[in-house]
């Protein structure tokens, strides 16, 4: 009977705000902006770094909305295109979706450059990896990064032999907190849900597990702050990956 650990990525395996700041202020300073501290960036980790620079943008007054709306499809033929751009002007959009996209371009080259250079692991993960392949369980990691830096920090730092699958923020349609990225991780290790664990750092992550019908565990260290309560609490606090035994995280994805 097979056991699925499900790791979130962004402060839960490792820290990463040091570096996406360097990265932010790169693009930012091209864009004659000040950089952002890094705390402030901390709060901005979750959704992706699309997600992450539209949010600097817009806190930087240069977007309206964090998340602007790509203008309508022109068309075939000149009347739809100036049909299409005047129900964009009429709706005030376009304009920051091509700003948008256009830093995404340089952000994405500057992450890059940086993805790997100033991150580390948080203490514990690598043993707690190394525990979990010898009693056979399988690994994957779920997060809302996009593939490629996802892969690039993994590699650099060493491990990325330890996980069978990785769901990136631009692996399928949807991202987290969408439980489909956890049907999918499912249906890759023919899983059932009972038989699945997700230890993340985020109320995005308890809800995506819960949607999933999932078993969940947050690490105290990770990004957002505070501790969520309620329907978003945690089945388990983590307050070191020392004290996560591999028994422990099967009997709870199988029980
Ligand atoms: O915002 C990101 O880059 C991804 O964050 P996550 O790994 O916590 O899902
Ligand atoms: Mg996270």
């Amino acid at each position: 009977m097979p056991s699925v650990l499900l790791f979130d990525l962004d402060g839960t395996l490792m820290d990463t705000a040091p570096e996406i700041a360097d990265a932010l202020g790169d693009t930012l300073a091209r864009l004659g902006l000040p950089p952002v501290d890094e705390a402030r960036v901390r709060g901005w980790i979750g959704d992706g770094a699309r997600a992450l620079l539209g949010k600097a943008l817009c806190d930087a007054g240069v977007l309206s909305t964090p998340s602007p709306v790509a203008p309508h499809p022109a068309g075939d033929t000149a009347a739809d295109a100036a049909g299409a751009a005047r129900r964009d002007l009429t709706a005030g959009r376009g304009g920051d979706a091509a700003l948008l996209a256009q830093a995404w371009r340089g952000f994405a080259v500057d992450y890059a450059l940086r993805c790997g250079s100033r991150s580390r692991l948080f203490p514990g993960v690598a043993a707690l990896l190394a525990r979990c392949r010898e009693r056979g369980l399988r690994l994957a990691v779920l997060t809302n990064k996009e593939g490629r830096f996802a892969h690039q920090l993994l590699v650099r730092h060493g491990i990325a032999e330890a996980f069978d699958l990785v769901v990136a923020g631009d692996s399928l349609p949807v991202r987290k907190p969408d439980p489909a990225v956890v049907h999918h991780a499912l249906q890759a290790f023919d899983a059932e849900p009972d038989q699945a664990l997700l230890i993340g750092d985020s109320v995005t992550d308890v809800r995506t597990a819960r949607a999933a019908g999932i078993g969940v565990w947050l690490v105290r260290h990770g990004y957002p702050g505070g501790e969520p309560a309620g329907a978003d609490a945690p089945d388990r606090w983590l307050d070191h990956f020392d004290a996560v035994e591999p028994e422990a995280c099967a009997r709870v994805a199988i029980a």
